[in-house]
């Protein structure tokens, strides 16, 4: 069409004319482009190409590719929306609760002295948790969430990878929990599915993400469980959460800001490859290993730390854990015990695809039948 428009005018125009024209509209061209020259996303591949590449060799083309496919969603059921109907419409979508498929196949061995079927609880799984997904290799979309009877949403779509670390974190009945890093909120909300914690400590350092957990709370939790559970929002430096609130909890969930990978491949807005924040981006792991430590002084002797990241990179990853245990041993002489998650893997082998040779934790990767994650999480016991 273009080129039709350009040949008409072209009879119409003395050979001068007609270049000052083309010029013009060359300079138009470039000046109406809005469109930065390296884009963030294209810089993020750069950057996994060249450092996901050398770690994970073969496999990086298959997790490159669905990286770069359509993401695969769960639907956490909201417990407080009272209608049971919900599980029996997912069920009709032909999707599948993955938490209970993994509880029915009872894989895992109970822990020694159960004699009955292995629970979710016997696995150190956080309880009451129902998620659905849709089977590998078929991707189809969960229709939008609605509003339920008791005037909360039904079901709430999240990355069903997400829920490992709630899961991982193993909550019991009465648990004093802190979400660290809690915006904009798919875990704390999982968290209070559980029915377990006694009191809830939701942490954001940003304020309009805090209000965006706010909004989440309002449109899933009933006001009166919201009380029960002892739900406090706060937006500090989860940093100084130790100086703060020191040996104070049972369980605490320190899912850190990361180069969120797969969004990095997607969304310009709020990209950390950016070449303006570059500096922030390389201060990452310190941030991590400075938030995890936190988490880890903010956890009573005995009590559970996990640790999570939706980001590939060692660097983000098992080394800010290595880096955070050294951390305490040697500023603070409190000893930390890496927890054995490999049972994971055979229990939700159906759902997500694990990366086989993490030295610590365990991390999903994308598959093109699976495309969830990725979500790196590490279970630790604060043990002094
Ligand atoms: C991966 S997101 C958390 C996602 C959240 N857990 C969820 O499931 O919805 C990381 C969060 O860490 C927050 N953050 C960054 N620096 C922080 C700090 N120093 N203290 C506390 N939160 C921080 C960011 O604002 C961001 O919301």
């Amino acid at each position: 069409m273009a080129s039709l428009v350009v040949s008409g005018a072209r009879h119409l125009l003395r050979r001068a004319d007609f270049a000052k024209v083309l010029r013009r509209h060359r300079h138009k061209k470039k000046w109406a482009a809005t469109e930065p020259k390296f884009p963030a996303t294209r810089l993020a591949l750069q950057n996994f190409d060249m450092t996901y590449g050398v770690q994970f060799g073969d496999l990086w083309p298959s997790i490159r590719v669905s990286l770069l496919s359509e993401q695969k969603y769960g639907a956490l059921v909201n417990n407080f929306a009272a209608c049971d109907h919900v599980s029996d419409e997912l069920e009709q979508l032909h999707a599948r609760d993955f938490v209970n498929k993994a509880h029915s196949h009872g894989e895992l061995e109970p822990e020694s002295g159960q004699t009955a079927a292995p629970s979710p609880a016997s696995w150190a799984c956080s309880p009451n948790l129902r998620c659905f997904t849709f089977t590998r290799g078929d991707v189809s979309r969960f229709p939008p969430a609605r509003l339920g009877s008791l005037g909360v949403m039904d079901y709430y779509l999240m990355d069903a990878a997400s829920l490992l670390p709630v899961l991982a974190l193993g909550l019991q009945p009465g648990d004093t929990v802190l979400d660290l890093c809690a915006a904009p909120g798919g875990k704390t909300l999982a968290l209070l599915q559980t029915d377990c914690c006694r009191n809830l400590a939701a942490n954001d350092l940003s304020t309009s993400r805090t209000g965006r957990l706010h909004k989440v709370l309002h449109s899933y939790v009933p006001q009166d469980v919201r009380d029960k559970s002892r739900v406090r929002v706060t937006s500090w430096d989860g940093r100084k959460w130790g100086e703060l609130e020191g040996d104070a909890y049972d369980r605490v969930l320190v899912d850190v800001p990361c180069t969120t990978d797969r969004h990095s491949l997607h969304e310009e807005e709020n990209n950390i490859f950016q070449r303006s924040r570059k500096k922030e981006r390389q201060m990452l792991p310190m941030l991590q290993v400075q938030l995890l430590a936190a988490g880890l002084l903010a956890t009573k002797p005995g009590g559970y730390v996990v640790y999570s990241t939706c980001s590939l990179s060692h660097l983000q990853n098992e080394y800010v854990v290595q880096g955070a245990i050294e951390l305490l041993a040697n500023q603070y002489n409190i000893e930390v015990r890496v927890e054995d998650l490999t049972h994971f893997r055979k229990l939700f082998m159906d759902t997500f695809s694990f990366f086989p040779s993490c030295q610590v934790g365990e991390l999903v990767i994308p598959n093109l039948l699976a495309n969830f994650g990725p979500m790196y999480f590490c279970k630790m016991c604060r043990l002094t």
